[in-house]
Formats: C-alpha cells, sequence, structure tokens
C-alpha cells in the first residue's frame, strides 16, 4: 500500500475510495430514491431555468444575488472542469480494471470532469445566499447574538453540501475527495465574493466586459493547449461515451462546450446588467412580477426546447450562449424595470 501510495498517490487514492463509494452505496440504499431525486431535480441548469425565477416571484433582492452569483460560480467551475481532467469513479473503475462492486444508476453517467461538482457549487451557492437573506430576519426576532450569523450561514452550506455529496457519491459520479475540495472551493470563493460584494455591485459595464472578455478567451487557449500536448479536448464525453452503463442517457447540453457556453452566456447577461445595485432594492409587488416572469419563463422554456442541434456545434453553442445572456440580463435588468 505504502509503495503505490509512493508511485501513483492518486490512483492509490481512487482505489481506496472506491471502497467508501461501495459503502455509502449500502448503507444509504434505503434512502436511495431521496437522494437519486436530490440530484436529479437539482441540477445547476434547473436551479438557473426553473428554482430562480420562481424566487424571484418573491423576492426580487434575493434572485438578483442567486443570479449574479450563480453567474460568477458556474463559470469558475465550469473554467475548472474544462482544464482539470479529473477522473468520474464509474468510468476510472472501469478504465484501470479496479475489481471493486460500484453500481452506476440512473444519472451517473456524466459526460463531463469530476472535479468540481457543478451540482453541489450550485446548489451550495443557492443555499448561501437564501441563508444569508432569511437568517438575519430569523436571529432578530429570536434575539440572538449577530456573531453566529455568519457561522450559521456556512453551516447551512456544509449541510446542504453533506446531502448533496452523499448524493453524487452515492451515484458515483463523483469520488469524495473532489466533493470535499468542491465544498472547500464553493466556500471560499462565496467569502471572497462577499467581501468584495459592494464593488461588485457597483463595477461599471466598460470596467466589466474587458476582464469578461479575458476570461472567454482562456477555453480557446486550454483547448488549443490540450492538442499541442496530444490530449483530446473532448476525452470526458469519450469516457462517458465507452462507460456509461446506458450511453442513450448522454445528453448534448450536459456536454463540456455547451455547459461552458451555458455559463459564460448567464455571466454575459449578468455584466450587461451591471451596476446592479438598483436591481437590488425590493419595492416591486408581487401581482406584477408574477405574471410578468410566468411569460418569461414560457418563452424561455420553448426556446430550450426548439435549441438546434442539427444545425452543428457552433450553432448549438452559440444559441445557447444567447439564450442564457438573453435569460439573465432579462432578470436583473428588464424584470426590475417593468415592475418598478
Ligand atoms: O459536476 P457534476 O455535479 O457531476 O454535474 C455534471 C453535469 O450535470 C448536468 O446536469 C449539469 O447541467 C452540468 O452543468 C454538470 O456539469
Amino acid at each position: 500500500m505504502l509503495e503505490s501510495l509512493l508511485v501513483n498517490p492518486l490512483a492509490t487514492l481512487y482505489h481506496e475510495e472506491l471502497f467508501l463509494i461501495q459503502w455509502v452505496q449500502n448503507f444509504f440504499a434505503p434512502v436511495a430514491p431521496l437522494l437519486l431525486l436530490l440530484s436529479e431535480h437539482l441540477t445547476p441548469a434547473k436551479l438557473l431555468d426553473i428554482y430562480i425565477p420562481v424566487i424571484g416571484v418573491f423576492n426580487q433582492q434575493l434572485m438578483v444575488l442567486l443570479v449574479s452569483a450563480l453567474g460568477v460560480m458556474n463559470v469558475f467551475s465550469s473554467l475548472i472542469k474544462w482544464s482539470a481532467p479529473a477522473n468520474r469513479p464509474y468510468w476510472w473503475l472501469r478504465e484501470y480494471n479496479d475489481t471493486t462492486a460500484v453500481q452506476q444508476y440512473h444519472g451517473t453517467c456524466q459526460t463531463t470532469a469530476a472535479f468540481p461538482s457543478s451540482h453541489l457549487v450550485s446548489f451550495s451557492t443557492t443555499l448561501y445566499l437564501i441563508a444569508l437573506v432569511f437568517l438575519p430576519a430569523c436571529w432578530q426576532r429570536l434575539k440572538l447574538p449577530n456573531r453566529y450569523l455568519s457561522t450559521s450561514c456556512i453551516l447551512t452550506v456544509i449541510l446542504g453540501g453533506t446531502a448533496m455529496s452523499i448524493s453524487r457519491i452515492y451515484l458515483a459520479a463523483q469520488f469524495p475527495h473532489q466533493c470535499l475540495l468542491t465544498c472547500f472551493f464553493t466556500i471560499f470563493t462565496l467569502h471572497t465574493l462577499r467581501k468584495y460584494s459592494k464593488s461588485l455591485y457597483n463595477l461599471r459595464r466598460f470596467k466589466a466586459i474587458p476582464i469578461l472578455g479575458c476570461l472567454s478567451i482562456s477555453p480557446v487557449l486550454i483547448y488549443f493547449g490540450m492538442l499541442r500536448i496530444d490530449m483530446d479536448p473532448h476525452w470526458s464525453v469519450r469516457m462517458a461515451f465507452k462507460w456509461c452503463m446506458d450511453p442513450t442517457q448522454m445528453r448534448h447540453e450536459d456536454s463540456s462546450i455547451f455547459v461552458l457556453a451555458r455559463d459564460f452566456g448567464y455571466l454575459t447577461g449578468v455584466v450587461l446588467s451591471l451596476p446592479i445595485y438598483e436591481s437590488l432594492e425590493n419595492k416591486t409587488v408581487i401581482t406584477k412580477r408574477l405574471p410578468l416572469l410566468l411569460v418569461l419563463e414560457m418563452l424561455n422554456y420553448y426556446a430550450r426546447l426548439e435549441t438546434p442541434k442539427t444545425y452543428g456545434r457552433v450553432a448549438f453553442v452559440a444559441y445557447e450562449f444567447a439564450r442564457n445572456a438573453m435569460h439573465s440580463f432579462t432578470l436583473l435588468k428588464i424584470v426590475p424595470k417593468l415592475t418598478a
């Protein structure tokens, strides 16, 4: 064991963690339907397209915070995924002929790299912001000391993150250390964003657009960098295609390039809405927001159904980029204006 640890520490870690996955699959078998539901219904895409607009009907301030924070967090997460070739347990096991008995489920088949877990990043971010908006009111009512407020927000993220991590590990979609590192990454990034939130909300568009431009070039540079070192940029799709129990579960919408377009599109809408501190004011009434958001989300739903999948990759990616940019821009700029 010690010898193999020295020779190939990552492979040893993967091998040892497969036993942990096996244990999780046995121990949590009684609550399996719940764990499968968590991963199926709390995907990053569903948070952006369904849950955030629903939250927006009741609380505009929280919606604005969520759209802007998820815009940034998802881009960071997709960029790391695109550049770091982290294996998923269900394909690593087969690729290296490991004999540990780990099961695949509906939802295991994913086509992007494993780290960080997008489910974990977006779910924890959402929970953190919900706690940040609602806990102060509870604190006031219960007359609790303010110094525990920040700790309670972090605790909410840890609890929610643990539930989602168990779900991802149960599905054999992530190794345990990848979930743990994702939690650290999320807490650290959220903490940093909160520290600079005032300057970020007041940031002018002409300053943010060049930053976004530089950020957008990085996936292209990474792509050519991979080709240069003879690495297939679509290695994770190939792995999924090879080892998914049922390859019909693979969806174009979940491939790395598509996810990058989705997340960069969403962030572009956020950047074009800057500065957003005005939209943070919660003066609008629910009776105005409800019909508007309902119409907007129906349009977004039909736009999603019409995604061109047979006209080549460029049309597919460009469409997804534009749809998401328009979606976040409408939520941050147009909805608050029309309902003010
Ligand atoms: O990284 P995870 O949590 O395994 O999620 C895999 C993929 O799951 C899909 O549902 C998301 O739309 C993608 O954004 C994500 O990359």
